[in-house]
């Protein structure tokens, strides 16, 4: 058995275009254990996004190897190991934010699959939102259909969660309180996170390995383990050790940017 979540292995991606080949992703090799949050930053185009399709087999690798629990990731995604959450949260506008939640175990082969599930009703508590079980889509604030994305992504209780820019589109006072959750849920699951995000906070704040990405053709430029430098995983947003790590960040990131 593997002790590791994912391995990427010199994955290159590169697509076709009416202007000539583009390379998206080139040579990359990553090796996550399991129940680590790693986060993904790095200047737009640099191949975040197309990382995580890779991881997901959603996008065939052009060159390498991309291995989920040492086996693909269409397999990750059809026993449901793998989930995702997206920038906009998709939630079904007819259905409940309970029916949403339950969605993923009543389409598809889930009942096939002999998994056992989380109970939707808990993952709505674990993310916030008791007593909104029966609220409509329309009727929850951006942060709410975030929340409900994330516990619908958790009711498989997959072993893996892919996040690109989950709270991208959200006010900052919303989005500290949901990264607070995220951390709690995630110390909770024990779930492997792999989280895409623009906000150095956020990366900081969130991440026990950062990978720094520069783009055109779009890599890996570094990669930053903050364990050690988070006693307990706690930080505290206004500290100094805070601000040390977020100030590394940006330095790393202009380098990225420059690269
Ligand atoms: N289907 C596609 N066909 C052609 N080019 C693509 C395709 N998908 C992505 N690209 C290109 O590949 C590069 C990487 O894109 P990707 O979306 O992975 O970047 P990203 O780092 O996630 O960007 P952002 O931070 O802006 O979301 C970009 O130059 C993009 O234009």
């Amino acid at each position: 058995m593997t002790s590791n979540a994912f391995t990427l292995d010199d994955v290159g991606v590169t697509f076709e275009t009416p202007d000539g080949p583009l390379i998206a992703v080139q040579d990359v090799k990553m090796d996550v254990e399991k129940g680590r949050f790693v986060v993904l930053i790095g200047p737009s185009g640099c191949g975040k996004s197309t990382l995580l399709r890779v991881l997901s087999d959603l996008l065939p690798a052009s060159k390498g190897t991309a291995r989920v629990f040492g086996g693909s990731g269409a397999q990750a995604r059809k026993e449901r190991r793998l989930s995702f959450v997206f920038q906009d949260a998709t939630l079904l506008p007819w259905r409940s934010v309970l029916e949403n939640v339950r969605l993923p175990l009543q389409v598809g082969r889930w009942s096939r699959l002999k998994r056992e599930a989380n109970d939707p009703a808990e993952m709505v508590r674990l993310v916030g939102l008791e007593g909104r079980e029966n609220a409509l889509p329309h009727e929850l604030s951006g942060g709410q259909r975030q929340r409900v994305a994330i516990a619908r992504a958790l009711v498989t209780r997959p072993d893996v969660l892919l996040m690109d820019e989950p709270f991208g589109a959200l006010d900052e006072i919303t989005r500290d309180r949901l990264n607070d959750e995220l951390l709690r849920i995630w110390r909770e699951t024990g779930t492997t996170i792999v989280f895409v995000t623009h906000s150095l906070s956020e990366a900081a704040f969130l991440g026990q390995t950062v990978v720094v990405m520069a783009a055109k053709p779009g890599r890996i430029l570094d990669v930053i383990e903050l364990d050690a430098r988070k006693p307990g995983n706690e930080i505290d947003r206004t500290g100094e050790a805070f601000f040390g790590i977020t100030s590394d960040l940006r330095h790393l990131l202009e380098r990225a940017d420059a690269a």
